[in-house]
């Protein structure tokens, strides 16, 4: 068999579960060419399943994993934790769902790496539950890298409107300006660069630059970050063959961005890139990690446990993610035959 693309459950108590059963039952996952596999729990998908009103049976498949069954469709789940969902509550931070979420993540890596499967789609995640179960990564991103043994790693968010790509991601706003180099500009349009070329674009990727204050600084009157930092990166990113823009004001880019003059939009800060993005996608949004050596998609949402257990949740930027990762996977492959 061809290797799969994983998907990891993310927090039992949020939302993962019910968006992979209910883009499975309604037949969003039938026009994928790639066998899929759920990393997770399958008595807290089970109760997905009751939550969304749809009778699931169960049989253990060839390679002695666990196959849900509805209505002649078949989903593979590894099961990875024995949850009992009546000490899972809907919504709340756990730390023994925190152990489970990271066991599903690290199997996921484990078998890209090892290059048994082609791809990992990761549900979403607390963070405070992770951090309750000991883990001290900000989040996925930050973990993979370290286990990929990757330095830099660039956070993309994006839909078919618009591609942001972030310099600094999960910090407080005040830490921003320090963590804003020419070093970090540098390395980010360096992976954005890569990454484009080997999985979106044909070509150069066309990369607007943001500026970091308002009005870019407006020549100095009120920040020179743009002409000590961001102006001196983007010359070096065009010495090395880039096709980089920049700095733009942020308040008038992204108007230009969404008419397709750009295929990425490299942000100071993780807001600065996200409002736009979450604006325009928020449901089919997706998130990439650029620059890893295998492929990580994501959905842009987090666990909602406002929605957890109500079935309400859209499962349209799993979908995405996963139309993503399959497109990024094929891509690759036609690369390295050329
Ligand atoms: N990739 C990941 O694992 C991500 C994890 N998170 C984590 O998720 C947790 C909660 O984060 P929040 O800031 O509250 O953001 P959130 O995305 O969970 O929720 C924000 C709002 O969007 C709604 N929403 C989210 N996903 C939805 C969906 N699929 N369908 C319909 N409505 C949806 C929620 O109901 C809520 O009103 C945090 O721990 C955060 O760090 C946040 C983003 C990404
Ligand atoms: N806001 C995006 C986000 O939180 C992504 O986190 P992760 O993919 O690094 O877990």
């Amino acid at each position: 068999m061809d290797a799969p693309v994983i998907v990891t459950m993310g927090d039992p108590a949020g939302i993962g579960p019910e968006i992979i059963i209910k883009a499975w039952i309604t037949g969003a996952l039938d026009a994928f060419d790639m066998p899929l596999v759920i990393a997770g729990d399958v008595a807290i998908l089970h109760r997905a399943a009751r939550v969304l009103k749809c009778e699931v049976a169960f049989e253990v498949g060839q390679q002695g994993e666990a196959v849900l069954i509805h209505q002649g469709r078949r989903l593979r789940v590894k099961p990875l934790s024995i949850l009992d969902p009546a000490d899972v509550p809907f919504g709340e931070i756990q730390a023994e769902c925190g152990e489970a979420m990271l066991d599903y993540i690290e199997w996921a890596c484990e078998q890209c790496r090892m290059g048994r499967a082609a791809a990992m789609v990761t549900a979403p995640i607390q963070k405070e539950a992770i951090r309750a179960a000991g883990c001290n990564f900000p989040g996925h991103t930050e973990l993979l890298a370290e286990r990929c043994g990757v330095d830099k790693v660039v956070m993309m968010l994006g839909g078919e409107r618009l591609k942001v790509c972030l310099v600094t991601t999960h910090l407080a706003l005040r830490d921003v300006p320090q963590a804003v180099t020419v070093e970090e500009i540098d390395a980010t349009l360096r992976v954005t660069d890569a990454a484009f070329r080997r999985y979106f674009t044909s070509d150069a990727p066309r990369i607007a630059v943001l500026a970091l204050n308002p009005h870019a600084g407006e020549g100095g009157l009120f920040g020179d970050e743009e002409q000590r930092l961001i102006a001196p990166a983007i010359e070096r990113a065009r010495q090395a063959g880039m096709d980089v823009s920049g700095p733009h004001s942020a308040d008038t880019l992204f108007h230009f961005a969404v008419q397709g003059a750009y295929d990425a939009v490299v942000c100071m800060y993780h807001d600065q890139g996200l409002i736009p993005l979450k604006l325009l996608h928020f449901d089919d949004g997706v998130n990439v990690t650029l620059g890893l050596p295998i492929i990580r998609t994501s959905v842009d949402h987090g666990t909602a446990y406002d929605l957890a257990g109500t079935g309400r949740a859209s499962c349209e930027s799993l979908v995405a993610a996963l139309r993503t990762a399959v497109a990024m996977h094929h891509r690759a492959e036609e690369n390295s035959l050329t």
